[in-house]
């Protein structure tokens, strides 16, 4: 089921230049309104603006985005100076976690400004315009509402089911709502997050906000790449970073919750990949967890593939559903008690060649107007306990959590 929401009816001409900046692309969001964003130490794209947008829903809802892309892009006129990947036209996109409920979104920007290898361009759709700056301003009188002691008997109920065979690894996830006095400005959330999170993709698409350090899938020709996580501690008692590196690589928790969602990762590659490749696993620290984190790189076995009906091909992988996966779907509707809408879906951006980065929106909140919806989860396995998983969503709401708040140290 797809709906397109608003799409053009004028011949679009899409022209990309090269633009002297060296500043935070971040900081050339004019507004608070319609706001995308795809950052990483300091380079990617930036959007605002909307020439066009598609909702869909269901399970074809990343393939039907990717071929109402596909279409829009076939009429396009192209100018593109820049020829870099992310130049010329680019759609941001967030897809919903399930089937059902959920809706998804792909977004064109009216202007996109990226950077990459220190060479920062512009791309235009439709006539040039000149936007109205506001100053971003902080949210005010935020307030709290969650309800861990639900969610701990949740998890419980997970660890009855895992120890009677039902399913072996199920992601369980909980959101914390904050409401502020007015509308949260997505880019005071934003920046914060860039600043304290730079190794992450710093992302925004239609009010669903994060830094996630998980990429699922990053499409360039016919490679594809992907780095899984699965496996979290964080920081305690005083450890330093070493010891908790090292405390993570002898977890047998860890290391059979990583062994999931890898597998089911690579399965799922295989069945589009002519050749799949697993380097080593490390350990991928953050100022609040640390992962296990492994690179699985591919080639497609059919090269013109595009990057979201590759997402549609891996996800849910068991780092944010579980094994047996349809299973862990199941069971996660059971007993999380809530929609999960885009959190733990797929975002990020597509080009007109099928290339693009999509991550999974974790370390994410939902923004509508002052309220934000933030949500965390942890694998859960034979030998979880509610307690320490709680305590792990609790690092995991950190980031949105100090970006709401506006913590600089
Ligand atoms: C589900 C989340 O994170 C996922 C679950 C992890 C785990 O269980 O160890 C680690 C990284 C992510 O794949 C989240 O951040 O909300």
């Amino acid at each position: 089921m797809s709906t397109a929401t608003r799409a053009p009816v004028e011949q679009l001409l899409a022209r990309s230049r090269r633009v002297e900046h060296d500043g935070d692309l971040l900081d050339l969001l004019p507004s608070a309104d319609h706001v995308c964003s795809w950052v990483r130490e300091g380079e990617g794209l930036v959007g605002w603006g909307e020439v066009a947008r598609v909702v869909t829903a269901g399970p074809r809802r990343a393939e039907d985005a990717q071929a109402w892309w596909d279409r829009l892009c076939a009429g396009l006129d192209v100018e593109d100076e820049v020829r870099l990947p992310g130049s010329g036209p680019v759609a941001f996109t967030s897809i919903a976690f399930a089937d059902e409920p959920g809706t998804s979104v792909l977004v064109v920007p009216r202007v996109v400004a990226g950077r990459r290898d220190g060479v920062t361009w512009v791309t235009e759709i439709g006539p040039t315009r000149t936007d109205a700056v506001e100053p971003v301003g902080a949210p005010r009188g935020l307030r709290y509402s969650a309800d861990p002691v639900r969610w701990r008997a949740a998890v419980g109920a997970a660890v009855t089911r895992i120890r009677a065979g039902e399913l072996d690894k199920v992601v369980l996830a909980r959101d914390l709502v904050v409401e502020a006095d007015d509308a949260i400005d997505p880019r005071f959330v934003l920046s914060h997050l860039a600043a304290r999170y730079p190794s992450c993709w710093t992302f925004a698409v239609d009010g669903m906000v994060g830094a996630t350090p998980e990429l699922l899938v990053r499409r360039s020709g016919p490679q594809v790449s992907s780095r899984v996580l699965a496996g979290t501690t964080w920081p305690h008692d005083g450890v330093t970073e070493a010891e908790l590196a090292a405390e993570l690589r002898a977890s047998t928790k860890d290391q059979g919750e990583h062994r999931y969602a890898l597998t089911s990762l690579v399965a799922a590659l295989e069945r589009v990949c002519a050749r799949v490749e697993v380097q080593e696993t490390e350990v991928l620290q953050l100022r609040n967890v640390a992962h296990l984190a492994t690179t699985v790189t591919g080639d497609l076995a059919d090269a013109t593939t595009g990057v979201l009906t590759v997402a549609a091909a891996l996800h849910p992988t068991a780092a944010v559903g579980g094994t047996p996966t349809e299973v862990a779907v199941r069971v996660i509707a059971e007993l999380e008690g809530m929609d999960r809408g885009r959190y733990a879906g797929p975002v990020g951006w597509v080009d007109a060649h099928g290339d693009g980065e999509l991550g999974l929106a974790l370390r994410s909140a939902e923004l509508a107007g002052a309220t934000a919806r933030l949500f965390a989860g942890g694998g859960i396995v034979a030998d979880s306990d509610p307690d320490h998983e709680l305590a792990e969503t609790d690092a995991k709401l950190v980031p949105v959590r100090d970006a709401l708040e506006g913590v600089e140290a």
